[in-house]
């Protein structure tokens, strides 16, 4: 178990923390990555592509060498803004035609609505783009959640292993850092939150990471008390 007191707002990554891994990994990226290059050459115009021909240093009007260069990218799980702004506009097709619902841990959707009907303010703060965590709650195992949650954060905010990052969070939601929660799988996110002043809480649905005693730990969201 863990308490918490003077929390007014929880922040929370989803990959690992509400979310399944394996959901990301076994559902949304092959889903993307399948579809990539057709989606590349069926939307040349959309901004992030310009801007993964600049990242991946090919020409822009080289479509295949794009397309290879984010399949790559996602085989590498890399964290690069134009890949999850694209990986967010293929996903869309795959929620609103039913391909799949987003996953959540059923402690963590209790969580979050317990927090949110108690006045907590909600937010989201993940290397998927504002868009894929909007599709993710908005087409959830538990139907539409979108209206729990205050605000979404992704890597155009900063990395998530800097504390910048959650200098700038604590600043856009307008409270102070000590009086939001960050909740995390990755002991170097939780890390960076605490050294923004953030009060932070580890996730462990699997095995015990390095460094989880520099955290508060639990095993699921229902071993979390705020006072
Ligand atoms: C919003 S669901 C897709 C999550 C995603 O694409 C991702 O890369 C998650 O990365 P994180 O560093 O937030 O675990
Ligand atoms: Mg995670």
């Amino acid at each position: 178990m863990a308490t918490f007191s003077g929390i007014n707002a929880i922040l929370t990554d989803i990959e690992g923390t509400t979310t399944d891994i394996d959901f990301v990994h076994k559902t949304l990226f092959p889903y993307a990555r399948e579809r990539m290059t057709d989606f590349i050459h069926s939307h040349s115009n959309e901004p992030a592509v310009a801007e993964a021909a600049v990242a991946l240093n090919v020409a822009a009007d080289d479509l295949d060498a794009i397309a290879k260069g984010l399949i790559d990218w996602i085989d590498q799980d890399k964290k690069e803004t134009s890949l999850k702004a694209l990986q967010g506009l293929i996903w869309v097709q795959g929620y609103e035609s039913g391909d799949f619902t987003g996953h959540l841990y059923p402690d963590a959707y209790a969580g979050l609505k317990r927090w949110h009907d108690s006045g907590k303010q909600l937010h989201i703060f993940s290397s998927g783009s504002v868009k894929a965590q909007k599709l993710l709650y908005g087409y959830s195992d538990f139907g539409d959640l979108t209206p729990l949650f205050s605000g979404y954060f992704d890597t155009t905010t900063g990395a998530k292993r800097e504390a910048i990052a959650y200098e700038r969070i604590s600043a856009s939601i307008g409270l102070p850092a000590s009086q939001i929660l960050f909740l995390s799988d990755v002991v170097a996110e939780l890390d960076a939150a605490k050294a923004a002043g953030m009060q932070t809480c580890l996730l462990m649905r699997g095995e015990r990471p390095d460094g989880a005693e520099r955290h508060n730990a639990v095993e699921n969201f229902d071993q979390i008390t705020l006072s």
